[in-house]
């Protein structure tokens, strides 16, 4: 139990347990339900790798357990809007209090100032953050092949699909890649940090990219600093990005974004 992850897990589970005393699961459903169309976070992507762009996920985090707070002067519907402007095919939005610092009302807000599909980026576990996600206003949910055993992963991915919602499915090793790919998601995050030792290497990707199959789209995520690493990636043949850390700790996050990719 010492393991960061499983801490995460554990956490998780209270807080769902803690939210559906405020808000049974019938309620925090009908409420996902009662939702307007969602944005087309696979497209956005698609999109912009037909035109021969890189596809940015560009992300809104204050701070991270192995960074601690990354970004002083956070709002997030100026940064979500600063993306947009500058090229972002999509958001990912942390909604993490305990580890992140996010909130939900970081999700409704950068959503509310662009029109870009977002990510409800946390650590999914139990159906009803399913729901809530797709209340609060999420195109895209993250399943973390880590956290969840296979019969889980495909009950959330189920029910992210019922109500419209992408998966982006997040994989850290070839053992998790096989998983992942059981899947029905074309989305596959390869993490570049891993989870529980926070150590990162752009290797991770590198390695696992052969066993990819073509119909897939193939996310790199964390790690991405330089534009020397985006060029080995698309050398690499990956063109979609999921960053961070390097707008975040930029004065302004959609200039460090066109700065690094465009
Ligand atoms: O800040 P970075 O190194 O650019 O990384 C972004 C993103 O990949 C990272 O925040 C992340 C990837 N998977 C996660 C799962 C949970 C929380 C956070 C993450």
């Amino acid at each position: 139990m010492s393991d960061i992850l499983e801490k995460i897990v554990a956490v998780k589970r209270e807080e769902v347990a803690a939210a559906r005393k405020k808000k049974s699961l019938e309620a925090v459903r009908e409420d996902a339900l009662s939702r307007v169309l969602t944005r087309d976070f696979e497209g956005a992507l698609r999109q912009k790798i037909a035109q021969g762009q890189a596809a940015v996920i560009a992300e809104i985090k204050k701070a991270s357990p192995s960074k601690g707070v990354l970004r002083e002067d956070f709002i997030p519907a100026d940064i979500a809007q600063s993306y947009a402007e500058n090229g972002a095919a999509c958001l990912s939005v942390l909604t993490d209090r305990q580890f992140f610092q996010g909130q939900p009302d970081y999700l409704k807000q950068s959503r509310a100032s662009c029109d870009l599909p977002v990510l409800r980026k946390d650590f999914m576990v139990d159906p009803y953050q399913v729901y809530e996600a797709r209340s609060m206003g999420a195109d895209c949910i993250l399943l973390i092949a880590a956290c969840l055993a296979d019969a889980q992963m495909a009950e959330l991915e189920a029910l992210a699909r019922g109500l419209d919602m992408a998966v982006l499915v997040e994989v850290h090793d070839a053992g998790e890649l096989q998983r992942a790919l059981k899947l029905r998601t074309p989305l596959v995050g390869v993490n570049n940090r891993n989870l529980r030792t926070f150590e990162v290497s752009l290797d991770t990707t590198l390695a696992m990219l052969k066993d990819v199959p073509a119909d897939k789209l193939l996310v790199t995520e964390s790690g991405i600093l330089q534009r020397e690493d985006v060029q080995k990636m698309r050398a690499a043949g990956v063109h979609a990005f999921l960053v961070g850390e390097a707008f975040m700790r930029a004065p302004d996050p959609g200039e460090a974004l066109a700065t690094l990719f465009h």
